[in-house]
């Protein structure tokens, strides 16, 4: 773990970029600190003018442009460095030995994404593959769900995959569950996840150390997380931990990321350097 807790300060209007040494200057942006009661930003939609909306998602189109320059930069033996760094920490990390049922995105090399095969592999990895008995203990009965894209609405499922095998690549040239298989049938193994998460294992294009995460510009994670957690709120399911993998380039410091009143904050993210705890379920539990 490290990262002792970090509080998070309300905005200041001259943002620094911790990783390009880059300075944004975003208006009145709005940056305000966590609610975990309700994961998403702690503001309410009637309270933005459009037009203030419209220059919110502005500013967020500037920094993925930026963090997306500094991502294609990145030294490939770094990329790498970091990579293993940050699965090998997952990997180990008691949080996600001891989770059940997960949803983890498959990383794509073209978007420049943290690597999660090795994550992937371990967890798809059946009983009698194993070596040791520790392994398999830790491994051998997690359920994973991965995302699947519906539409351009930004609807998104989470459909149980068993095999590495069970995947296409879509338009976005992301591998996502085949509905069908080789002959043309509906595959009945792929559901939808209608039973509670422990652990979402998040993408992003940047973060900051208090929770606020920025996507790719789809809508699909925060509208899915949304209605995860009314279902969960309904069914009386306990919160999942939401933890984002991220490069160093892609930390940015607090007040980097613009925030929009639908998004949704996470609770910890893993660096190169470790676990960045954010909540307070991520605090007792990291
Ligand atoms: N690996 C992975 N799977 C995922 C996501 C993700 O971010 N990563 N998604 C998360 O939502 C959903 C798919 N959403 C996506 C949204 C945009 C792009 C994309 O290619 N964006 C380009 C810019 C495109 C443009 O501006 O027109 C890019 O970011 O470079 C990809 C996936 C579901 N699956
Ligand atoms: N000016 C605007 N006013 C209102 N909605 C907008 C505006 N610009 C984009 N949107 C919508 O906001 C959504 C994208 O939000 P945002 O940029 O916060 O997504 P994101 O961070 O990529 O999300 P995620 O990674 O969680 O899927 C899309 O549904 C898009 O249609």
């Amino acid at each position: 773990m490290i990262g002792a807790r970090v509080f998070c300060i309300p905005t200041a209007t001259l943002e620094r970029s911790s990783s390009s040494s880059i300075f944004f200057f975003f208006p009145k942006i709005s940056t305000r600190p966590v609610s975990r009661v309700s994961t998403t930003v702690a503001m309410s939609t009637t309270s933005k003018s459009q037009e203030e909306l419209d220059s919110i998602f502005k500013q967020k189109r500037v920094v993925r442009t930026t963090v997306r320059k500094s991502l294609k930069a990145m030294n490939p033996s770094l990329r790498t460095q970091q990579d293993d760094a940050i699965q090998n920490t997952v990997l180990e990390a008691p949080w996600f030995k001891s989770c059940r049922r997960l949803c983890a995105y498959i990383s794509c090399k073209s978007l420049n994404e943290v690597d999660t095969s090795r994550i992937l592999s371990k967890i798809l990895q059946h009983p009698g593959t194993t070596t040791t008995a520790a392994s398999m203990t830790n491994v051998a009965d997690k359920k994973l769900y991965v995302p699947w894209v519906e539409d351009k609405k930004s609807n998104m499922r989470m459909l149980h995959i068993s095999h590495m095998d069970d995947l296409i690549a879509n338009s976005m040239n992301i591998l996502e569950p085949a509905l069908v298989d080789a002959l043309g049938n509906e595959r009945e193994d792929v559901l939808q996840a209608d039973e509670p998460i422990d652990l979402f294992i998040l993408p992003g294009l940047a973060f900051d150390r208090c929770g606020r995460r920025l996507g790719r510009g789809g809508g699909y994670y925060d509208t899915f997380l949304k209605r995860y957690e009314d279902r969960a709120k309904a069914k009386g399911w306990s919160n999942p931990l939401m933890v984002a993998l991220s490069y160093s380039p892609q930390i940015l410091e607090d007040g980097g990321i613009p925030v929009t009143p639908n998004d949704v904050m996470i609770d910890a993210l893993v660096t190169p350097s470790g676990v960045v705890p954010i909540t307070p379920p991520a605090i007792e539990r990291m």
